[in-house]
């Protein structure tokens, strides 16, 4: 029969105008139970269209009534629509499908005329030639000089109805302009701060479509070779999250923004962005991407679904991922965690996150585009542990945590990771600021706590070496099956998981190896 060439069918059409979140979840579970592939630039403009219209045109008047108001960002203070104060949680205001087509078709329309498909070879994996075009239409077509990092503009409704995309947002426009012109080869991979693509035969070439961070020169067009090989965590080692497209949905969802001001989110957008990555979830396509079940966790914790897990084992599943799927090359997982049990005044879990979180960094060296887990680590070093100590001040119960030497191991193993981080590295990492916390830090600690800390050094560990049980009430910080150029601190995980509950830590003075031996 004919084959329907509308971007959705009779049925889903009239799940129009969207009102509801229960509407876009139908929409979106329609489209994921299809045969054909999700297209991702329909999908992220309903989703950019929704987020948008909710957090971009509207103002918070404080005081008692936390009335809404809604204004179109043109209209003057005077034509103000007062709405009710009080709405139905999952209320939008309508999406209208002639809308959303009208931008799917200007989309298609704008990439479709600008890439002579016939100039890039007759294959049907693309090059890195036509990757690179595509990526020049959508740079090209950015508006001159805006603020990158503002909020909602990493979809392709923010690209179409204002020129404007973030990092992360380009990106995926790239992905989703290649889908138009038929390369199903061209795919999204992703790190914790950065996102390229892979293409060609198996997947096997990789090209930079968007620039990173402040003041750094894009690399457009390059393959990522070169930042995997500095060590830098901007490339995690090669372990970047590779998408297929419908990781590439859970990516756009991911992505949702639902804030409205630095304090204030909307309810709306965050049940629409918690309800679809339950649909991912459930769909098996959060598996292997620890950020997404990250999120998930978040927005779990602040509004437990009735009948889900419960956010704690979302958080640690992000974890088992990092480690099985991704060689233990993630710091977001932990940072999550962590993050979690702060935020649930469970310090002692929180330093021990905190201490897997520096275990995953040690390995790598500092670059300059490593920015922003630096920051991570300095809020934790420098604001977060400097509180719960001031918290745990009092020290005067036995359990207080300055009398635990496990928690001082955990404490150790922290620092100790970030010393190794900047080991070996051409971008120093510490400072005199971050002394005067440690030293503060450590110094809270009970000297009877810090005598039962056995330090001592474990040179490279045989793989069978028997797990020794330290002396009864002793902590060890223990660090060992460095390989033979100790370029991965690779823990057997039976080990590292009985080293988990014993928190065997001896410290190692192996951590000081020279740059060229790392
Ligand atoms: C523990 C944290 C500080 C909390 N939020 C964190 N995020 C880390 C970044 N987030 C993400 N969440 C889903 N997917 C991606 S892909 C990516 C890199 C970008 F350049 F493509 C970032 C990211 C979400 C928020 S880490």
């Amino acid at each position: 029969g004919k084959r329907n060439m509308d971007a959705l069918s009779e049925e889903e059409k009239r799940l129009f105008p969207l009102k509801t979140v229960t509407s876009v979840v139908s929409l979106f579970e329609s489209i994921l139970k299809r045969t054909t592939e999700p297209d991702l630039a329909l999908l992220s403009i309903i989703v950019g269209c929704i987020e948008n219209t909710l957090t971009c045109n509207q103002q918070i008047l404080s005081g008692a009534k936390s009335t809404v108001i809604t204004t179109t960002v043109d209209e003057t203070s005077e034509k103000l629509l007062a709405i009710p104060p009080v709405r139905k949680e999952d209320d939008f205001p309508e999406i209208e499908w002639p809308i959303v087509e009208a931008l799917y078709v200007k989309f298609r329309a704008v990439i479709k005329s600008s890439v002579d498909v016939t100039q890039y070879g007759c294959s049907e994996f693309a090059t890195r030639e036509l990757v690179k075009k595509v990526s020049d239409v959508i740079w090209n077509t950015l508006t001159r000089s805006y603020y990158k990092d503002r909020a909602h503009l990493q979809s392709l409704y923010s690209y179409l109805t204002g020129n404007k995309l973030d990092c992360f947002g380009v990106a995926l426009a790239v992905v989703a302009g290649c889908q138009v012109l038929g390369f199903n080869d061209v795919h999204l991979a992703l790190s914790e701060d950065h996102a390229w693509v892979i293409f060609g035969l198996d997947g096997k070439e990789t090209a930079e479509v968007t620039w990173h961070g402040k003041g750094n020169e894009d690399k457009r067009g390059q393959p990522v070779d070169a930042g995997i090989q500095a060590r830098s965590w901007l490339y995690v080692s090669g372990n970047p999250v590779i998408c297929s497209r419908f990781t590439e949905v859970a990516s756009l969802v991911s992505s949702i923004n639902p804030s409205i001001t630095a304090t204030t989110d909307s309810l709306e957008v965050a049940s629409m962005q918690q309800a679809l990555l339950w649909v991912l979830y459930d769909t098996g396509h959060l598996t292997r991407y620890p950020m997404a079940l990250g999120n998930l966790a978040d927005l779990e914790e602040l509004s437990p679904t009735p009948g889900r897990c419960h956010c704690g084992q979302l958080f640690s599943q992000a974890i088992e991922v990092a480690r099985r799927c991704y060689g233990n090359s993630h710091v977001y997982p932990y940072t999550y965690q962590g993050g979690y049990f702060y935020r649930n005044r469970m310090y002692k879990e929180a330093l021990e996150s905190w201490a897997n979180a520096a275990d995953a960094i040690r390995s790598y060296n500092y670059s300059r585009e490593d920015e922003e887990i630096y920051k991570e680590f300095l809020e934790i070093a420098n604001e977060l542990i400097p509180f719960v100590m001031k918290v745990e001040g009092s020290g005067h119960s036995a359990r207080s945590i300055l009398k635990d030497s496990e928690c001082f191991a955990h404490l150790l193993r922290f620092y100790d990771g970030i010393c190794q981080w900047e080991e070996g590295s051409c971008t120093p990492v510490l400072h005199i600021g971050w002394a005067k916390p440690l030293v503060n830090t450590i110094s809270k600690f009970d000297s009877q706590v810090r005598r039962h800390v056995v330090i001592s050094c474990s040179e490279v560990a045989e793989e069978d070496t028997p797990a020794t049980k330290p002396p009864e009430g002793k902590a060890e910080f223990h660090r060992e099956n460095l390989d033979a150029n100790a370029n991965q601190v690779v823990l057997p995980w039976p080990l590292a998981k009985e080293q988990e509950q014993e928190e065997r830590l001896v410290d190692s003075h192996v951590g000081g190896k020279t740059a060229d031996q790392k």
